[in-house]
């Protein structure tokens, strides 16, 4: 497990990161969450140990990480590291070399993991003349050559279609089922949601929320959608409900009790049609954007 121990951080006299503490779990996927600036980079890259903390301490399995644990980490930076003019298997083989790999065997993962992500005829291409999406699997390949204990991404689905969002993805799953904490950024909240099993939320250089999708969902009161053959106004003047969007004939409320759920659906039936009437499972983008109001 790695964690984050109140870190925080300033440039200058603008304080980015405000005693920071979370997890990322073994063996699971992690996705950190916020807007544009809230201080997702600024936190990999001190995980990453390319920016110092001004205070508080980053451990692996409890251990305080040091220059001589982090070499064990995979990183994909926002900017992209690679040279767009070089052959994708050059590039790979000299990571790997600076991983510290033999020539031969850096030569042979690079092909090993080109060819798990379905590229080994383009290994002599020269990187700039691949897609987006198989420039970015090239990107992750460049990550996991050295088989990381620890694997930092920030934003890696960034710009890819959904096709290779899906190849992405179950790149990730697999490489969190073998126990190694997988710490992603991203905007997509929809992905997100299918995607991790725990969610990290930053907002200001502040940590909002640092616990399991499940719990984050189960924490969020639970919601009814229901759908009228006429509109659904009257549903604000009921004692007991809590609307929290009405459009027309379709509503989502949250209902102080069960007892107010059942009156609400006989005083819907007795009014016309009910075409639905369903508890809502809010999504994470649902709990995210919740947290952070
Ligand atoms: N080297 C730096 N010098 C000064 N300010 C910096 C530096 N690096 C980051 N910042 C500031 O820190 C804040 C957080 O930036 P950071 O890149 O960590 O955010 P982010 O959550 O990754 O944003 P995005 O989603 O846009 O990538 C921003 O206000 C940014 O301008």
């Amino acid at each position: 497990m790695l964690e984050l121990h109140n870190v925080s951080r300033s440039f200058s006299d603008h304080q980015v990161l405000q005693d920071v503490s979370f997890t990322v779990p073994g063996g699971a996927l992690t996705g950190f969450v916020g807007a544009n600036g809230a201080g997702k980079t600024t936190t990999m890259r001190i995980i990453m140990g390319l920016l110092a903390a001004n205070t508080g301490a980053v451990t692996l399995n409890g251990v305080e990480l040091s220059s001589d644990t982090r070499p064990n980490f995979g990183y994909m930076p926002e900017e992209r590291g690679l040279y767009p003019k070089q052959p994708v298997i050059d590039q790979l083989v000299y990571l790997g070399q600076l991983h510290g790999l033999g020539r031969t065997t850096a030569r042979s993962r690079a092909m090993e993991l080109l060819s798990r992500f379905g590229l080994e005829n383009r290994a002599k291409a020269k990187l700039e003349s691949l897609s987006l999406g198989n420039q970015q699997r090239v990107q992750v390949a460049a990550s996991l050559l050295h088989e990381p204990d620890v694997l930092i991404l920030d934003e890696p689905f960034s710009g890819l279609d959904p096709i290779a969002v899906d190849a992405m993805s179950s790149i990730l799953r697999d490489y969190a089922s073998r126990g190694v904490p997988v710490l992603f950024s991203s905007h997509q909240l929809d992905l997100l949601d299918v995607l991790v099993d725990h969610l990290v939320i930053i907002q200001n250089g502040k940590i909002l929320a640092d616990s399991s999708a499940d719990d984050l969902r189960s924490s969020q009161a639970s919601r009814h959608r229901i759908s009228l053959g006429s509109d659904a106004g009257w549903l604000r003047n009921e004692p007991g409900v809590g609307v929290l969007d009405i459009s027309g004939p379709d509503a989502l409320v949250n209902f102080d009790s069960e007892t107010t759920a059942q009156r609400i659906l006989a005083r819907a039936m007795e009014r016309g049609s009910v075409t639905e009437f369903s508890i809502y499972r809010p999504s994470l983008a649902d709990v995210y954007r919740e947290i952070i109001r």
